[in-house]
């Protein structure tokens, strides 16, 4: 059986082998999506179809929306080339809960994608209330714009330069409203997006390119609101295990692919069941009632805290220990590093000791339990395929966020004493530590992808395995330097132009009092193999 709009026309095929399916009339919704499109995503990846389609979905099948989802992919088109048009925007959302029942349901709520310079014509229209984006962290930055700067709104080439070009096609048919909602892991998400949005809309109008209220539109709440949001749903790569069980009813077609730009997509995402998306409301052309499937509607400063409890605090620090941990000691499954004793001492650490005393509580979850069931029902969950090679994807872009935020709130708060953080800086070190490309077994290690990948190669050249620094006059004679012959100044210096870059830790770690801390555990994991466990050992025995 295929997916897609023929092989559906079989509805007792599915119903049988235990799929839900839409119940909406797709004919009806497809065209009232085409007349007046009310919400435009912005990256086709995992998340997206596992979340929001499956949430627009349960309000088709309710008649509480008339319109689905439009996709918009302007990084990876090769999604829409291998994975959307071939099952007719059909994907199966594959939900494996933690007492190992699954759950399989087809998405039918994406109703056409295009890549960003098929949306000119749904920018200006009255209908669209909803923009969102889940494009990664990265997906938000300007640099490499110049050439966008001068070339202006019809012809920009950057990700953000065409988003905010299509912003001013919406300005210039009348200045109509629209939420621009951004559903990244990134702190503060919707000011990321308006700060990228108003860059634009500012050297435009500077440069002659733009009408002169296109800045003042894209910052007039009223018209244009960037609602912050916080975001959870443990979306994994789609598994091996999970396709397995989709062929074994009989799918074709359904292998995963890795496109050339590293997106691990397929017809079907594997989740977890727990989810939560709490969103600012704040919607200038209205919105659906999206209440009805789950979503929290709040005020700012409620998504601040619940993001601040979950992104910084919760969840995504103890995943990124658990990705570089992980990749060092040769795990390839989340569920099995929750076995290692070593690593959920660490996150118990991280957790309940050093970020929970950080933590404001948003009211609307209960940080202890949040806390509680992610280290005790969701990252044990062994039918989730989910790996630590993902999550350190990018990981000089996500430790500002999940570590920077929990050490500026002890740098500025009287009550809170930056000399008990042990965790945090271990993990920061054990990611300067992964950097190196070497196992704890001693062996060449692939790094996950990263945007400053090349920049961090060169910054650490100069320290290799063995606790060594590889200084030009012993680099010669080949002669490795035990740890305890090089003072930990040198080390601490040659990591210097890392360790104070604010811009991937959120601080600099020499005025926050860390560097020589993560320093001495760095050194301590880079003395030989074997060195990241036993320095894990010693923190969870309370010797560090
Ligand atoms: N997967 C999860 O568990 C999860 C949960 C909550 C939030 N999120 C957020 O969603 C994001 C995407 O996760 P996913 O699981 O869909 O990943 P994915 O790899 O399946 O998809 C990534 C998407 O981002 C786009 N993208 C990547 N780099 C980009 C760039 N530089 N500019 C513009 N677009 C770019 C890709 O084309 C693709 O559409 C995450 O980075 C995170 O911020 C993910
Ligand atoms: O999606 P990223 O790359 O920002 O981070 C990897 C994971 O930590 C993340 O995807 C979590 O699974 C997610 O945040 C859970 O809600």
């Amino acid at each position: 059986m295929e997916l897609n709009e023929k092989g559906l026309r079989e509805r007792k095929w599915w119903t049988e082998r235990g799929y839900r399916l839409p119940e909406f009339d797709r004919k009806a919704v497809r065209e009232a999506t085409g007349r007046e499109p009310v919400w435009v995503h912005f990256g086709a990846g995992n998340i997206f179809r596992a979340f929001p389609a499956r949430a627009v979905q349960e309000l088709l099948d309710q008649g509480i929306m008339d319109q689905g989802l439009v996709a918009a992919e302007g990084y990876d088109t090769e999604i829409l080339e291998r994975v959307n048009r071939p099952h007719d925007e059909y994907s199966v959302l594959v939900t494996l809960k933690a007492d190992g029942t699954v759950e399989k349901t087809v998405v039918g709520s994406i109703l056409a994608s295009y890549g960003l310079g098929g949306l000119k014509e749904i920018f200006t229209m009255d209908s669209l209330q909803i923009a969102s984006f889940t494009i990664t962290e990265k997906g938000y930055g300007v640099s490499g714009a110049e050439e966008d700067f001068k070339n202006g709104p019809d012809r920009a080439k950057t990700y953000m330069g065409q988003v905010a070009g299509l912003l001013y096609r919406r300005f210039l048919a009348g200045r109509k409203p629209i939420a621009m909602v951004s559903m990244d892991n990134c702190s503060h998400n919707g000011d990321r997006l308006l700060e990228a949005m108003e860059t634009f809309a500012g050297k435009w109008c500077e440069n002659g390119l733009a009408d002169r209220g296109f800045l003042e539109y894209v910052t007039d709440r009223s018209r244009v609101a960037f609602p912050w949001t916080m975001i959870d749903k443990i979306t994994p790569r789609p598994g091996q295990d999970v396709l397995k069980i989709l062929e074994e009813d009989g799918l074709t077609g359904m292998e995963p692919v890795v496109t050339a730009k590293n997106t691990y997509a397929a017809p079907f995402v594997n989740a977890e069941e727990c989810e939560y998306l709490v969103i600012e409301d704040d919607f200038p052309n209205g919105r659906p009632a999206l209440e009805k499937a789950g979503f929290l509607f709040t005020d700012r400063e409620t998504v601040e805290k619940a993001e601040k409890m979950k992104v910084c605090t919760c969840l995504n620090p103890l995943h990124t220990a658990l990705a570089v941990f992980g990749c060092l000691l040769g795990y390839k499954k989340i569920s099995e590093e929750m076995k290692d004793r070593d690593l959920v001492s660490l996150l118990r650490r991280i957790g309940y000791e050093e970020g929970l005393p950080a933590v404001t509580d948003p009211g609307i979850l209960d940080p202890r339990e949040f806390l509680d069931t992610v280290l005790t029902v969701r990252f044990p969950n062994p039918f989730l395929p989910d790996s630590p090679q993902r999550i350190a994807t990018d990981t000089s872009q996500k430790l500002s966020v999940r570590f920077g935020e929990t050490i500026k709130t002890y740098m500025e708060s009287p009550d809170l004493d930056m000399d008990r953080l042990r965790g945090i800086p271990l993990v920061l070190a054990g990611w300067l530590r992964y950097r190196m490309a070497v196992d704890d077994d001693g062996r060449p290690m692939e790094l996950s992808p990263d945007p400053m990948a090349e920049r961090l190669g060169r910054q650490l050249e100069r320290i290799q395995l063995g606790g060594c620094l590889q200084m030009e006059h012993i680099r010669e004679s080949e002669h490795v330097l035990r740890p305890e012959g090089v003072p930990g100044s040198e080390i601490r210096e040659a990591l210097r132009p890392v360790l104070s870059d604010a811009a991937i830790f959120g601080v600099d770690l020499f005025k926050a009092g860390l560097a020589d801390r993560v320093t001495e555990y760095f050194t301590e994991m880079a003395a030989g193999p074997g060195m990241v466990r036993g320095t894990l050992h010693a923190l969870g025995k309370g010797e560090k």
